[in-house]
This record gives C-alpha cells, structure tokens and sequence, in this order.
C-alpha cells in the first residue's frame, strides 16, 4: 500500500478531492474539525472487515476488543452513529449486542432500521426472496465441495475463502446465473454476492443520510464502501462546510484499492477500536 506505515494508523495522499484544501490532512486535524460540529456529524461503519475482523465461517464473527464500547459512547455525542453492511439487519443486531441509539442499513440499504426500531425492507425487493431461495438451493447443489452458500433472504452470498482454487470457477457460476436471472451481482473479498435488480447501494445510503448533516467519517475495508466513499466526497464538494472523512481498514485482499480512495488507512479492526476509544476525548 502507498506510503503506509507499520502502526495503529497511517495516512495516504488524499486522491480526487474536490474539496482538497479543507480536507483534513492527519486524522487529529479530522477529529478536531468533527469536534467543531460533532452534534451535525454522522458515523459510518461497515461491519465484516471493518469492525469484525474476518474468519473463515461466516457465522463465527464478532466485533474487535473495544469496538462495541466505542460506539457506545461516541453514539450520544454525535448526530448518529450507523452501521452500513451487505449483512441482514437481523445478523447486525444481535452481533453489535443490542447497542441501543445505533442505525442499521443492511444487505447494502435494501433493509433498514432506526435506533433499535423494527426492520423496514424496500419493498421493491420483496417480490425476490422466492427467487434468491431458489438461487441459493441451486448454488448448494451444482457448485464444488469447498464452497460456502450464504442465503441472506434478498442476497445469496458464494464464498471461497476456505477453497481459494475454486474462485474463478464459483464467480463464473454466479456470474452466469445472475445473467440468466435478471439478478445483479457485488464482487467482495473471496466472495461473489448475487442481488435483486433494486436500485441500492452503500453510496445511496449516505447520500441520503447525509444530505442534511454537517460531516461524516465512513470507515470501510471493502471495494463495495468505495462507493460510499464517493457518496461523502460528492458532498463535501458541493459544500465547504462540510468535513467528510474517508478511512479505510487494510486488507490482504481488496485493501489495495480502497485505500487508494481513502484519506487514512487503519491497520485492522482490533485497531479501529483503539482509534475510536482515542477519539472520544476530542469529542467529549
Ligand atoms: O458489507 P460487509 O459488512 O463488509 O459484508 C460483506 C460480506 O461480509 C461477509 O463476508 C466476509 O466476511 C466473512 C466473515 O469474516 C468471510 O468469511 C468472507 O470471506 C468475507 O467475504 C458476509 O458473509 C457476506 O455476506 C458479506 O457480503
């Protein structure tokens, strides 16, 4: 990764900024502008990856030391504090442990839901979830040993992870039924995701969230947050006053790439949760 350091954080040439003079340059100098307007700043978090740190069994995830703590207490000092995950709403909740005052968009803003409130899901992806049932039921039989099929009611997620040589043939395979099907398809790390032709995406999430807020960080590890990244520059280009952050979470995989599109890189999600416990008293 260009110009990374060993270390808890480490920064990257802030790259396609329309806002580049006001860009904060060290992620002190980007607390400390957030500081300024904490009550108008919006949170964001992917979860696999950025807050969990990624296992082999997708079941068998938890959040790193530190981080459900953070979030706890950053939550009533900022505007809003959101998770923004591929996962299902559901699988969001019981794994952040009940946080309360917490924002939950899954399976990438197709399900959304407000501080602990009921699970909305756009209805126009509905009408899908016999044929995601389908998919995934035909992906268990016709694809090799070694693959791993996650059904995720409106999203059927083929893992490689544990049979790296199988990759290119699984991501044919998905590839290939999605086509047939009319299905859209979201490459990520060791995985190929298969969804609902529904207009949603993470960039469209924070797009709407943050049409009204004064700045936001969003912390992602993977190619789908680039597009979130792009969400928070675009506004931050359109408006001086806003401080947009764009931090990635390193990864042997996708991480690259994302960290090309961030302003800083922090080395894992064990030490996101340093990062935020560290924060805090610039907000306070
Ligand atoms: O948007 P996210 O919250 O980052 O979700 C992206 C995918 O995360 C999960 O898969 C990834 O993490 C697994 C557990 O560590 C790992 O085994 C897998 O290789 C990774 O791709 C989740 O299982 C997927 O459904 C999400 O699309």
């Amino acid at each position: 990764m260009p110009g990374r350091r060993r270390g808890t954080l480490s920064r990257v040439p802030p790259l396609n900024l329309g806002n580049q003079p006001k860009t904060p340059l060290d992620a002190e100098q980007a607390w400390r502008a957030t500081a300024a307007r904490a009550r108008e700043t919006v949170l964001f978090f992917d979860f696999d990856g950025t807050l969990a740190p990624v296992d082999d069994d997708p079941t068998a995830v938890s959040p790193a030391p530190k981080v459900l703590a953070a979030l706890e207490a950053l939550a009533p000092v900022v505007r809003r504090v959101a998770i923004v995950s591929a996962r299902p709403v559901e699988f969001l909740r019981e794994h952040l442990g009940g946080l309360a005052g917490i924002d939950l968009y899954g399976l990438y803003g197709l399900e959304h839901s407000h501080s602990g409130g009921e699970t909305v899901t756009e209805p126009a992806a509905l009408p899908w979830v016999p044929t995601m049932s389908e998919l995934a039921e035909q992906a268990r039989a016709e694809l090799p040993a070694g693959t791993l099929v996650e059904f995720k009611r409106l999203s059927v997620a083929l893992h490689w992870r544990t049979a790296p040589r199988l990759g290119a043939q699984v991501e044919r395979w998905g590839r290939e039924q999605a086509e047939r099907l009319g299905l859209k398809c979201q490459a990520g790390r060791m995985v190929l995701e298969i969804k609902p032709p529904v207009d949603r995406d993470k960039g469209m999430v924070i797009d709407e969230v943050v049409r009204d807020a004064g700045g936001a960080w969003y912390f992602g590890d993977d190619v789908s947050d680039i597009k979130a990244f792009a969400a928070l520059r675009a506004r931050a280009a359109g408006d001086p006053r806003f401080v947009g952050v764009c931090v990635a979470v390193a990864n042997p995989e996708t991480g690259h790439e994302v960290a090309e599109a961030a302003d800083l890189t922090i080395d894992s999600p064990a030490a996101l949760g340093d990062f935020l416990t560290e924060a805090l008293p610039h907000l306070r």
